[in-house]
């Protein structure tokens, strides 16, 4: 999917909500565990529920792997479910990759040719040389981890290197590389108030932001200080949207909550366009 494709989209749905697709057997309605494919069968009417309100759908593989091959089967049915029946839906596979090029190139093979996905999550650490492999798939992004969500970030991300934050060189070096226009950057909700700073490297490009919901990130602080003239955010939200509701109405229950963020998404972009 190219970037104007998913504007677009973001503005016909009047969303620029993602939906995390953590699945935990043990958080599920239980009756889905006498299905052939529990994780699928949850996740496809989690994603019938909440499609109109969302314009993005984030696997994060650790859900999936932790079940073997019997968990990737069903993450390969879940991207198929989403290209075939909803193809104007951006798909993220949050995979966290990077290695030497010669194993990106196969981390990227994998997630952008054989499952098909529109974008990978991946960590800067290895450098260069590590993401621009994932950089080389024309139209497909390669979000790239600057400042995450969890308690952690403290641990080097904001830590000075020289005159500048670390999380500050990974966004004005990474827009150096080859095909740097398929980047995007992940930055948690929980750390609003960095925004501003964030915004004055890379004002053009798309953020994707976990930690609203069980979290506790804010949703409009994250818009205040990160909107941009595309919009350029990516705002996702796992418990607290597929587990609003352990019962029989978990999908009604995913809905209203999906629904109750893109009502307020749709408040926000009213109040500055
Ligand atoms: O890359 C991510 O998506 C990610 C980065 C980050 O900084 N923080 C973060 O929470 N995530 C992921 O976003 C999702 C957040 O889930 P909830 O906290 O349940 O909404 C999980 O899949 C996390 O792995």
């Amino acid at each position: 999917m190219t970037t104007n494709q998913l504007i677009s989209e973001i503005r016909k749905k009047n969303s620029f909500l993602c939906v995390g697709l953590d699945v935990d057997l043990e958080k599920i309605p239980a009756f889905f565990l006498k299905e052939e494919d529990p994780i699928f069968s949850f996740n496809k009417a989690i994603i019938d529920a909440t499609h109109q309100f969302a314009v993005a759908y984030k696997p994060n593989t650790a859900f999936y792997e932790a079940y073997g091959i019997k968990g990737w089967k069903s993450l390969e049915k879940t991207i198929n479910y989403l290209n075939e029946n909803y193809p104007e839906i951006f798909t993220i596979a949050d995979a966290k990759r990077g290695d030497i090029g010669n194993t990106s190139s196969r981390y990227a093979k994998a997630f952008f040719e054989d499952l098909g996905f529109d974008s990978i999550t991946v960590a800067p650490y290895m450098g260069k040389d590590s993401i621009e492999p994932f950089l080389a798939f024309e139209n497909k992004h390669t979000i790239l981890l600057a400042l995450t969500s969890n308690e952690g970030a403290y641990d080097f991300q904001t830590k000075k290197v020289g005159e500048q934050e670390l999380y500050k060189q990974v966004l004005e070096t990474s827009k150096q590389w080859k095909n740097s226009e398929n980047l995007m950057y992940v930055v948690g909700a929980t750390k609003a108030e960095y925004f501003t700073d964030i915004r004055k490297i890379i004002p053009d490009s798309f953020l994707l932001v976990p930690g609203i919901g069980a979290q506790g990130g804010n949703l409009r602080d994250v818009c205040k200080y990160g909107l941009n003239s595309n919009i350029g955010l990516l705002v996702n939200s796992s418990r607290g949207i597929i587990y609003a509701s352990k019962n029989d109405d978990f999908a009604e229950a995913a809905a209203g909550e999906a629904k109750k963020i893109q009502f307020e998404m749709k408040a926000i972009l009213d109040g500055v366009h």
